[in-house]
């Protein structure tokens, strides 16, 4: 199966692992600027689109990634990836229909990618909620990204690029790799930094003004929110950045701007030298805590 009909339309939602429920509920809405939107199945969703849900966070020991959530760009593109990780040897799984149902989401199979062992979700496409949405206190645009961390950039860089079609859009010498799903214009809606282990690196939300990034500095102070980066400028996507701890300690992003790639003719990704104002242009440091908690849940896959 050739790649080229394997295309994705964007990061669809992540489900989160939180240890206190109730906890990051409040956090998620009060602080962050989500959305409720409704429970099912033990997870509380969360909105920042017209979407059935963007954040689903549910109740566990560790907190982490449970699931990354992809839309393609319909029913021929799922089939596509479908028998192309058939041919790799993988198994995709079938999600039920009364779970898919709960999820708002249709036709869709899950994979334990081989690389982090995390679980990731496909499906032709997701409902749209019944009520229209409104941003809050932050104007957030959409999720926009998730990073993964691990030790072997390359093997990741294999499996995304050559089995998913990603394409790597920069790289950090032997520490960051940028890859946007295909053709989605958007950067990255995926990234990989080296770590020891496989682990949640970092979540992005994507803000639609400079001031959503201004205020959330005043209101992480106000509230006692740990400020883990920022902020500051990445010279990656040329966004504004601002990262901080949710209630576990997981590291969420805002930031505001992002280079987007034509689907043909895209210039060819750069490499960054590891320094420190690759990953900030201003030049400013990461906290310790910056990135460190997030396990990635490893589940049995069953058909
Ligand atoms: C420091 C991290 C991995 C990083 C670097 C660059 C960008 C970007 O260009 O948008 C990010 O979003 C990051 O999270
Ligand atoms: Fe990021």
């Amino acid at each position: 199966m050739s790649l080229e009909k394997i295309r994705f339309r964007r990061l669809g939602y992540l489900a989160l692992n939180v240890t206190d429920l109730d906890r990051s509920t409040k956090f998620y809405e009060d602080i962050v600027g989500l959305t409720p939107a409704g429970s099912a199945l033990g997870y509380n969703f969360f909105r920042c689109s017209d979407k059935h849900h963007d954040i689903a966070l549910t109740q566990a020991k560790v907190p982490g990634v449970k699931r990354i959530g992809w839309e393609m760009e319909g029913s021929e593109a799922l089939a596509a990836l479908r028998d192309r990780f058939n041919e790799y040897g993988l198994k995709p799984v079938p999600v039920s229909n009364s779970e898919a149902d709960a999820l708002g989401i249709n036709e869709a199979f899950r994979i334990s990618d081989p690389v982090f062992g995390a679980t990731m979700e496909f499906f032709s496409s997701m409902d749209c909620s019944d009520e229209a949405f409104t941003p809050t206190h932050t104007k957030i645009a959409r999720l926009g990204h998730i990073v993964l961390g691990g030790p072997d950039l390359a093997a990741a860089e294999e499996f995304f690029g050559n089995q998913m079609n990603f394409r790597v859009s920069d790289r950090i010498d032997g520490a960051v790799v940028h890859m946007r799903c295909f053709p989605n214009p958007l950067h990255h809606s995926f990234g990989v930094g080296r770590a020891a282990a496989p682990q949640l690196h970092h979540v992005n939300f994507m803000v639609t003004d400079i001031d959503d990034i201004g205020r959330a500095n005043v209101r992480m102070k106000r509230e006692g929110v740990p400020i883990v980066y920022g902020p500051g400028k990445h010279p990656q996507s040329e966004s504004m950045f601002f990262y901080f701890l949710d209630p576990d300690g997981i590291t969420l992003e805002y930031s505001f701007g992002m280079e987007e790639f034509p689907e043909t003719d895209a210039r060819e990704p750069r490499l960054f030298p590891l320094s420190v104002e690759s990953s900030d242009h201003w030049g400013g440091l990461p906290e310790p805590e910056f990135a460190k908690v997030g396990a990635i849940e490893r589940l049995e896959l069953t058909s």
